[in-house]
């Protein structure tokens, strides 16, 4: 997209540091995992746009990946400011990671209130099969916080692409 580009939908990634935002908006926007590369903090924010096809209208998705660092925290406030969806990553190994989760959704509750609220456990290639044992975040205890509080929630894995997209 251009810069002064119209985006029609403002997306929010929000979530503790290292829960897995920017890997997750990769893969959706590119196709792309990049595991091998050390892990490198967002700083700030970073933007992405992609074209989708809604009902047979092509609409400019915006998406905001804010940094989880807390001294980015009073930014990211900035970020979320107007979204229509705030896709929450939580790390599928990091239970810390679910307690910041709930921070932001409270945030989003208290200043954003139209927000939709996706939860994304993220990771999930990390705790499946002979993994299991490391989870740390228990499905079931999402779901029902996610009833509570009117989210949908989603289990992710960006290295695999296990439900990134729609279409995968
Ligand atoms: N195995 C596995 N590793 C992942 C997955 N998603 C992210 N990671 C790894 O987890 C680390 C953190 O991922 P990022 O996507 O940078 O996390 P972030 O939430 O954007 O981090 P901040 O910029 O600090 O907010 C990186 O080393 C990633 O490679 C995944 O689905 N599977």
């Amino acid at each position: 997209m251009t810069m002064g580009g119209r985006v029609d939908m403002k997306v929010v990634m929000l979530g503790r540091e290292a829960g897995g935002k920017t890997s997750l908006v990769q893969r959706y926007l590119y196709d792309r995992f990049s595991g091998n590369l050390p892990y490198q903090a967002t700083i700030g924010a970073a933007f992405g746009a992609k074209t989708v096809n809604v009902n047979g209208k092509l609409l400019t998705m915006g998406i905001w990946d804010t940094a989880g660092s807390e001294r980015y925290e009073a930014m990211s406030r900035i970020y979320y400011r107007g979204a229509c969806a705030a896709i929450i990553c939580y790390d599928l190994t990091d239970d810390q990671s679910l307690e910041k989760a709930q921070f932001w959704v409270n945030e989003l509750k208290q200043n954003e209130e139209n927000c939709k609220i996706y939860l994304c456990g993220t990771k999930k290639d990390l705790v499946t099969g002979d993994n299991r044992n490391r989870r740390r975040v228990d499905y079931f205890s999402v779901t029902d916080y996610a009833t509570e509080i009117g989210a949908e929630v989603y289990e992710t894995s960006s290295k695999t692409g296990e439900q990134v997209s729609k279409y995968s």
